[in-house]
């Protein structure tokens, strides 16, 4: 029997592997959506570490001063990787979460609208923020946290996803900022196309 060892793998075959520990759920939450559980990732050690590392590793040397994460899923990763760069995690929290003074922003995402949060004293002037999540499907999501975090003066440096759904264009709403800063947009497995 062969047996399966990522750690003695590349890189591309690492990105296979991550993969094969999606899940996918059609019809959820919503019939027409094709959802993809990253539950197996997590809940695989190696593919959790691998995930982690890649995401991180990407950013060491680009001065990040903090990580947003996005609830729920992206403070999974965001928590993490924040550690690795020695960056403090903001979180980006949905409506009626956050206990301090917030500013807020509704946005649309794949199957529905939400409203996000943050608190209003979370990002200094100029520092350069990462923002993180498990999933770039439409971009809604991405875009509104990047929103809040540029409102207060932070420099969206970059966005990194788990999974990017090729197919919605998520990353072309992820623009620039009006500096001229263009984010970079990082992720790990592309699905579509
Ligand atoms: O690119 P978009 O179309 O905006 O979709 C991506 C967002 O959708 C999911 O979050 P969800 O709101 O389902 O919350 P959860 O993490 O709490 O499950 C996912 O975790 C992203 O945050
Ligand atoms: N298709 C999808 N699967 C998982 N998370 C998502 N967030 C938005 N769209 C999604």
């Amino acid at each position: 029997m062969t047996s399966f060892d990522p750690d003695k793998l590349p890189g591309a075959h690492a990105l296979v592997y991550l993969e094969s520990r999606l899940r996918d759920v059609p019809d959820f939450p919503k019939p027409g959506i094709l959802f993809k559980d990253i539950t197996p990732l997590l809940a695989d050690p190696r593919a959790l570490h691998i995930t982690i590392d890649l995401l991180a590793e990407r950013f060491v040397g680009e001065r990040i001063d903090l990580v947003v994460g996005i609830e729920s899923r992206g403070f999974i990763f965001g928590g993490a990787v924040a550690t690795r760069l020695n960056a403090g995690f903001v979180p980006v929290r949905k409506l009626g979460k956050l206990p301090w003074k917030t500013d807020r922003l509704t946005y649309a995402l794949e199957y529905g609208e939400a409203e996000l949060e943050m608190h209003v004293d979370s990002i200094p002037r100029g520092a350069r923020v990462l923002i993180v999540d498990d999933v770039l499907a439409t971009g809604g999501t991405a875009s509104a946290a990047a929103e809040l975090a540029r409102r207060q003066g932070g420099v969206v440096a970059a966005f990194a996803f788990v999974v990017e759904l090729d197919f919605l264009a998520g990353r072309s709403r992820l623009d620039g900022d009006d500096d001229g800063t263009r984010p970079a947009v990082y992720s790990l497995v592309h699905v579509g196309g």
